[in-house]
């Protein structure tokens, strides 16, 4: 099928190259130039596992281009992807200002053939039928001709089109993986020929071929219903994360280990092991904006989400507590150094938005230290658009000289693969925080370090 991406971040480059990968004939556009230019030459905007081999066989076989042009992606696609950004205003709700502009320029170049609309980036329950007015608003500009290919009944000059919400699961660091293996598939339907066009479009996963290769469920709902799932799903897992940083706090209190208690409260299979690893509190471009959206949504009809409330809150004063460990090791933070591995919100991504380990960063400069930080993929220009004071070092080892403790906030895997031994020598201080219970505890107070990790 022809196929249109229109955003090509994180999720509009992975969808766009997965779905080549099953043989669609992709155009991937996006109204950053420069973005455009550097991935037409093989150039991966983003760091993301499996990608980039990816891209490149899609463009070497002819399944795969990348245009700035959002007439060349509307004349070709029989389904459009709306995969542009939805970020969060200073109020919590979702700025959908990107997803506005898309859906009125779609309207203004649609030339009277059908087309399935797809949203995919998240956005608000309503925002389908929102969608559908923006399309038929920029339509209305524009003098459209009926060409092969119309709706039997539909007029010439009338836009011909479904609007569809189908969420995105993949997290990043395996988004490949993920969409390619998701547990489920969401289609917001509002048509049974839009229907039927997605059931095409996912035929790959939903009634694979390949023998041995199980069907992923397919879930078809109403629109506002689709809308909510992604919704629910991520204030489900933020809550869940934000649930064990509870336990953990009461753990260090009374003297358990979350770790233990973790262990075997996922072994009750209504719980489940996944998303209960308790550390710094959860970030990332997802998790903080969409548990926010959702409370704003929840103020939009008059009601209160407290638990979703609390949720935000667990997180936020989860943060807090890593200062609040250094301050009970160190006492006094004014004019110490503070090593730091990891920048990245979770490992195998270079993605830095809403980071815990930069906003750990900005508090300990406020309070007067000096941040010496080290990440495997995240680049100092990348950090310094957010914490510009921060020091870059080239190596994890080369972080911890004349450091007085060591912070580790993502728990990228060569950190606890890195020689404990040459970690004591190289650190000035003797306190290790471990804020993302990584490190071997027993092996870090063997070396006659301090070891303090959350919730043990
Ligand atoms: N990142 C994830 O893991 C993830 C997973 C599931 C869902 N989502 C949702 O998907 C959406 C996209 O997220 P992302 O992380 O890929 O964002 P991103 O910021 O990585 O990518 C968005 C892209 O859209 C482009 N863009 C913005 N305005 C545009 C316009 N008018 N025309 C064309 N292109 C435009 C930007 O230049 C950028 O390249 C968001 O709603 C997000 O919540 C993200
Ligand atoms: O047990 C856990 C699991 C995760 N995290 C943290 O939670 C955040 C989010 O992690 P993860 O969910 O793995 O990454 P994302 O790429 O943000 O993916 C989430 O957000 C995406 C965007 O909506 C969804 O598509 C995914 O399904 C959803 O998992 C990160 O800061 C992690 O460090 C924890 O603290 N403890």
């Amino acid at each position: 099928m022809k196929v249109g991406v229109i955003g090509t971040g994180y999720v509009g480059l992975v969808t766009g190259a997965c779905l080549a990968r099953v043989g669609h004939r992709v155009r991937c556009m996006d109204n950053d130039t420069a973005k455009v230019e550097r991935l037409q030459r093989g150039m991966m905007p983003i760091y993301e596992p499996g990608l980039e081999e990816l891209v490149r066989q899609g463009v070497g076989e002819g399944l795969l281009e990348f245009t700035d042009a959002l007439a060349a992606v509307v004349e070709h696609a029989e389904v459009l992807f709306i995969t542009v950004g939805t970020p969060s205003r200073p109020d919590g709700s979702p700025d959908l200002s990107a997803v506005r502009a898309v859906a009125r320029s779609i309207g203004q170049h649609l030339d009277g053939r059908y087309r399935v609309i797809v949203n995919k980036s998240t956005v608000p329950v309503g925002s389908g039928n929102w969608v559908r007015m923006l399309v038929e608003d920029g339509a209305r500009k524009t003098v459209p001709t009926l060409t092969d290919g119309g709706s039997p009944g539909v007029q010439a000059g009338e836009p011909d089109f479904n609007v569809v919400s189908n969420p995105e699961f993949l997290r990043e660091g395996s988004a490949v993986w993920d969409t390619f293996h998701p547990d489920r598939i969401v289609i917001g339907a509002e048509s049974g020929r839009a229907e039927q066009v997605m059931r095409e479009l996912y035929r790959h996963w939903v009634s694979p071929d390949e023998p041995g290769r199980e069907p992923v469920p397919l879930v078809v709902t109403d629109l506002a219903s689709a809308e909510m799932i992604k919704y629910a799903a991520n204030a489900f897992l933020a809550t869940k994360i934000s649930f064990i940083n509870e336990i953990a706090n009461i753990c260090e209190r009374v003297g358990a280990d979350v770790s233990r208690v973790a262990q075997a409260i996922g072994l009750d299979k209504r719980i489940g092991h996944q998303f209960l690893n308790a550390g710094a509190g959860w970030g990332g471009s997802c998790f903080p904006k969409d548990v926010s959206a959702l409370v704003s949504t929840g103020q939009e009809y008059g009601y209160e989400c407290a638990l979703l409330k609390a949720t935000l809150s667990v997180n936020d004063t989860q943060r807090k507590r890593i200062i609040e460990k250094l301050q009970r090791e160190l006492r006094i933070l004014k004019g110490r150094t503070i090593a730091i591995w990891g920048l990245a919100f979770k490992p195998h991504t270079d993605d830095i938005r809403s980071a815990p380990a930069l906003e750990v960063a900005n508090q300990l400069l406020n309070l007067g230290c000096r941040v010496v930080a080290h990440d495997p993929v995240v680049t100092a220009a990348q950090a310094h658009t957010q914490v510009p004071d921060l020091q870059i070092a080239d190596s994890a080892l080369g972080a911890l000289d004349q450091a007085d403790a060591l912070v580790v906030m993502t728990e990228w895997p060569e950190y606890p693969a890195l020689d404990l031994g040459e970690v004591g020598r190289r650190l000035r201080g003797r306190v290790i925080i471990d804020g993302r219970n990584c490190l071997k505890r027993e092996m870090v107070q063997e070396l006659g370090l301090v070891y303090v990790g959350i919730g043990r």
